[in-house]
């Protein structure tokens, strides 16, 4: 099997992961990324250097080009553009050409109906840590996937962060805790900032001290082990600061809002699927 990993819509989420890739000793002479436009394809050429990147505006067959002859391929457009895109490659694609999507809420039956019949197809949820090799992906097989396809497929998605396989059923939850949750924690540290100008700090200051502790207590969070509500009381001495402060957020309902967002996030992954038919 070809080596080449091709990166079909390399915006966010597809340049994180092939970030962590190449950090993780993929050859950059060996990725291949499209977009639409030139100046995003220059900006992806420059920031890793030695990959090929394809804009469409300049080569309007550039996801054609960037699959064929490529081991694997990752549609890494929005939901409502994963069916088109594939059925764009799908006379590019060798019979053994592993297509993987990171896209929400598009399901293996949706991709399986517009890609070739027993193209092996692999359907994942990662996050956006996958740059720094420290993300969460989600791999669920579909029905033409051989296990040496996946094992495969998990091989080169470990140099993204840590890999786990869930049922089809089960992927809009990942979605709503580890696909949307790295924007969870980033929206803590701009509340925690914004707090901290309410008493009285410099924003500047208030931001460095935010970012710096949801980023400290994330690392500690990455240790072997670790366990979040230890963690939490080891920082909450018995009627000191903290303690206030939990209590207040247990008395406003933080934990019940969380999960109501969270819920919120994977009823419209499901809204989508029914949206795209
Ligand atoms: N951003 C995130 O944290 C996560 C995103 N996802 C999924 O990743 C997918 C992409 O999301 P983002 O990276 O956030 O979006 P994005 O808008 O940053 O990236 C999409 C990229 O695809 C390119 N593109 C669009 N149509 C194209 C085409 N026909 N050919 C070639 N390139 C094309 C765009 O130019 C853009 O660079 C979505 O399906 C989303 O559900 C999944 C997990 C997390
Ligand atoms: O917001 C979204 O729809 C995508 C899926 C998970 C994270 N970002």
């Amino acid at each position: 099997m070809s080596n080449r990993i091709a990166f079909l819509g390399c915006g966010s989420m597809n340049e994180a992961i092939m970030g962590g890739l190449i950090d993780g000793g993929v050859d950059p002479a060996d990725i291949v990324a499209t977009v639409r436009r030139a100046d995003r394809a220059a900006g992806l050429a420059e920031r890793h250097h030695g990959i090929t990147a394809i804009a469409g505006e300049e080569e309007p067959e550039n996801n054609k080009q960037a699959a064929t002859g490529s081991g694997v391929v990752i549609l890494g457009v929005k939901p409502a553009g994963i069916a088109d895109l594939a059925r764009e490659i799908s006379g590019s694609l060798s019979p053994d050409t592993i297509v993987i999507s990171v896209a929400a809420a598009v399901s293996l039956a949706q991709l399986e109906a517009v890609l070739p019949a027993g193209q092996p197809v692999i359907r994942t949820m990662p996050n956006t840590p996958a740059k720094l090799g420290r993300g969460m992906v989600s791999v669920t097989p579909g029905s033409s996937c051989s296990a040496g396809q996946l094992q495969h497929a998990k091989d080169i998605l470990a140099a993204a962060g840590t890999v786990v396989e869930v049922p089809e059923e089960q992927v809009d939850a990942v979605s709503a805790i580890s696909g949307s949750g790295p924007a969870y924690a980033f929206y803590l540290a701009e509340a925690m900032a914004a707090a901290g100008v309410e008493l009285g700090l410099d924003p500047e200051l208030s931001l460095l001290l935010a970012r710096g502790t949801v980023a400290g207590a994330g690392f500690m969070l990455a240790e072997p082990g670790a366990d979040p509500a230890s963690l939490r009381k080891a920082v909450t001495s018995p009627n000191g600061t903290t303690e206030r402060a939990i209590a207040t957020f247990d008395e406003r309902g933080l934990p019940a809002i969380i999960a109501e967002g969270a819920r919120a996030a994977a009823a419209r992954s499901a809204e989508i699927t029914r949206q795209l038919g």
